[in-house]
């Protein structure tokens, strides 16, 4: 990539940035701008050395102690998942209690949908969902529905009509707050509340939220969520998953799978399921330990992070970046699909083209690292923790470069 000399104007906001030193708390690898924090966060600097710890020392030299060593002040590897619900809680607007962190995204929306489903009113056998939906929620819908005998029906709908479709008939609405094509974001406050209002009970998939932006799950009295701990959340790939589950569902909502990890005393080794206390209760086996110490550790680059200074920069950096790019809309044939309403919009920026594959691959050539989504969605995803408007700069200029190298 060829060094650019920045604009002034760019320069100033960057030196108006009250997160600006969040930055240097990343490995961002030179010669990259890199817009792909929605798919695989930057590693935290930090991580390695905790890895380092983990392995040698609590691994390495404690063994099967680590397990219970340190108990006493929440140390040990058992609670680990605990510690780290509560650093996400957090991020999320939800108690340390409501919040179960391990296993995959798709598994957790799988025991999720089955909770929501389990306290859901007689009669109603609907899974009210985004037709546009992240394929995995679709899926595990489906797998769902097919291991309760085809019982249900999914009902996918366009995510903006929503409203017209909570029906009595539907069970539970499994949403996507934020697309992961368009970056359009959905007001959960208000959806959660029109949905309760029929009776129906919500699930997020806040694959795209946590960690991009301030989350009130309990300011919103949402039922379920789901999200993902490797994108804003930096946990590295593969990183563990969380759920919530809010406090007033705990007693009456089907634990599908009730593992020992779960189990209110695991070492008891009872014949029969007791779930422990709160979300803990959804913790199936045991805790992915490299990879939650991992997370555990990035979580920590948030600490002291103001989340409406972190939103506040991120519509700054996505605004900034669709100012840029807007002339080249009238010369190529790129459209902007992100809402440019600030309530509307999420932490990535979506332009249609119709050789958008093609484009996005000199774009990553040139080091300007987005991503191609099918069918024609070019994609950039804007971390307020780790970029400047000086990168939002350089993207435009690249994404200029890339279009006019290609007519
Ligand atoms: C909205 C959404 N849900 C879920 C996932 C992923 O789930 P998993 O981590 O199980 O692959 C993604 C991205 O991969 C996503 O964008
Ligand atoms: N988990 C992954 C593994 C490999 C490649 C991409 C992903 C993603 O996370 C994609 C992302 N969910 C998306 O919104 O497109």
């Amino acid at each position: 990539m060829t060094t650019l000399t920045i604009p002034d104007h760019m320069l100033a906001l960057d030196a108006r940035d009250p997160l600006a030193s969040k930055r240097a708390e990343f490995h961002l690898p030179r010669g990259v701008v890199y817009l792909d924090g929605n798919s695989l966060g930057a590693l935290p600097r930090r991580v390695p050395q905790r890895l380092a710890r983990v392995t040698q020392g609590e691994w390495g030299e404690t063994l099967i102690r680590s397990w219970t060593a340190g108990a006493d002040a929440g140390q040990d590897w058992m609670a680990l998942p605990d510690r780290v619900a509560a650093k996400i809680a957090r991020l999320i607007g939800a108690a340390a209690h409501e919040v179960a962190v391990g296993d995959s995204t798709s598994v957790n929306t799988f025991k999720v949908l089955a909770a929501a489903l389990g306290v859901a009113g007689p009669g109603r056998r609907v899974i009210l969902t985004d037709a546009d939906n992240f394929p995995t929620d679709l899926y595990v819908a489906q797998g769902l529905n097919a291991l309760l005998g085809s019982t249900l029906e999914l009902r996918r709908v366009p995510a903006d009509d929503i409203e017209a479709y909570l029906g009595e008939d539907v069970a539970a609405l499994l949403l996507t707050q934020v697309d992961y094509r368009t970056g359009r974001k959905l007001d959960l406050e208000a959806i959660t509340a029109l949905a309760q209002a029929k009776g129906i009970v919500t699930v997020w998939d806040l694959a795209h939220s946590a960690g991009a932006f301030p989350v009130d799950l309990s300011g919103a009295g949402a039922d379920f969520a789901v999200g993902c701990g490797y994108k804003f959340l930096n946990g590295g790939p593969g990183a563990p998953a969380f759920l919530y589950a809010a406090e007033r569902h705990h007693d009456a909502a089907p634990v599908a799978i009730s593992g020992w990890m779960g189990h209110a005393d695991p070492f008891e080794m009872a014949r029969d399921f007791t779930p422990a206390p709160g979300a803990r209760r959804f913790v199936a086996g045991t805790p992915m330990v490299l990879s939650l110490s991992a997370l555990d550790e990035a979580l920590d680059v948030f600490a002291d992070v103001d989340m409406e200074a972190l939103r506040a920069k991120s519509l700054s950096l996505t605004d900034t970046f669709i100012d840029l790019v807007e002339p080249l809309a009238a010369r190529f044939p790129l459209t902007l699909v992100t809402p440019r309403d600030h309530a509307r919009r999420g932490s990535q920026v979506s332009y249609r083209h119709p050789q958008a594959r093609e484009v996005m691959a000199d774009l990553i050539q040139a080091g300007i690292i987005g991503d191609y989504r099918t069918p024609d969605i070019l994609r950039f995803g804007f971390t307020p923790l780790y970029h400047s408007h000086a990168d939002v700069w350089q993207a435009a200029r690249g994404v200029q470069a890339v279009l006019e190298a290609r007519t």
